[in-house]
């Protein structure tokens, strides 16, 4: 079994939205608002118990989105979240049990580094397009510039504490494929079931 291509599944998805859900009728809210906002792939952090139960929600009734699991930290994880329909699977670091069962799985899978070495044992297990996190607390725009050269066939997709002041420069990056961030869905316009405003947040950031 070879390394499913997770760019491709991406589809040219250039800023994917983490967002952590409280409820299944409030993710499918979520992602329709990022949808109809011009954002088709979102990240649906596995930090709340009804987060499986949420992405497969998003997956049966917002057919247009591509979803995906972030938080993935164990086989168990990776293998739940595929099962409830995650197109893709995110982790904040990676392991070798990751790198394997993904592959083993066929599901699309984008390892977490933040080290040369990472990036070695990462794209050394046939992973192309990997995450780099956290973003900003390590600098990644240099960081991915300067990786440029000895992991030239290596794409990135840098997340952690980016927000729209910070989404163009890494963009503009020819290595960075994507980006994530948690600034598209903030807790506040959530509770408020503000969804225009998500929208409108998508549509600004679509528009990068
Ligand atoms: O859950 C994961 O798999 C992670 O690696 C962490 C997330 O990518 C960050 O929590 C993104 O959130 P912001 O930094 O608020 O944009």
């Amino acid at each position: 079994m070879s390394v499913v291509d997770a760019e491709a599944v991406l589809r040219g998805q250039r800023i994917i939205p983490v967002y952590t859900p409280g409820s299944e009728t409030e993710a499918v809210a979520v992602a329709r608002a990022l949808l109809q906002g011009g954002i088709g792939a979102i990240e649906v952090t596995l930090r709340t118990p009804v987060a499986i139960d949420a992405i497969a929600a998003i997956a049966r009734d917002v057919p247009g989105m591509i979803v995906g699991a972030g938080t993935v930290l164990d086989v168990a994880q990776l293998h739940q979240a595929h099962r409830a329909g995650a197109r893709f699977a995110v982790s904040p670091g990676c392991s070798d049990e990751l790198l394997r069962e993904a592959r083993e799985a066929a599901i699309a899978y984008l390892p977490g580094v933040a080290t040369s070495s990472e990036v070695m044992k990462a794209f050394g297990a046939g992973y192309r397009l990997l995450k780099v996190f956290p973003a900003q607390a390590i600098n990644a725009l240099a960081l991915i510039a300067a990786w440029s050269g000895p992991f030239a066939q290596a794409r990135f997709c840098p997340t952690g504490g980016i927000d729209a002041a910070h989404a163009a420069q890494y963009l503009a990056q020819p290595n960075v494929a994507c980006l994530g961030g948690s600034w598209l869905t903030p807790k506040a316009l959530i509770e408020r079931g503000d969804w225009a405003q998500i929208e409108a947040l998508a549509r600004a950031a679509s528009a990068l």
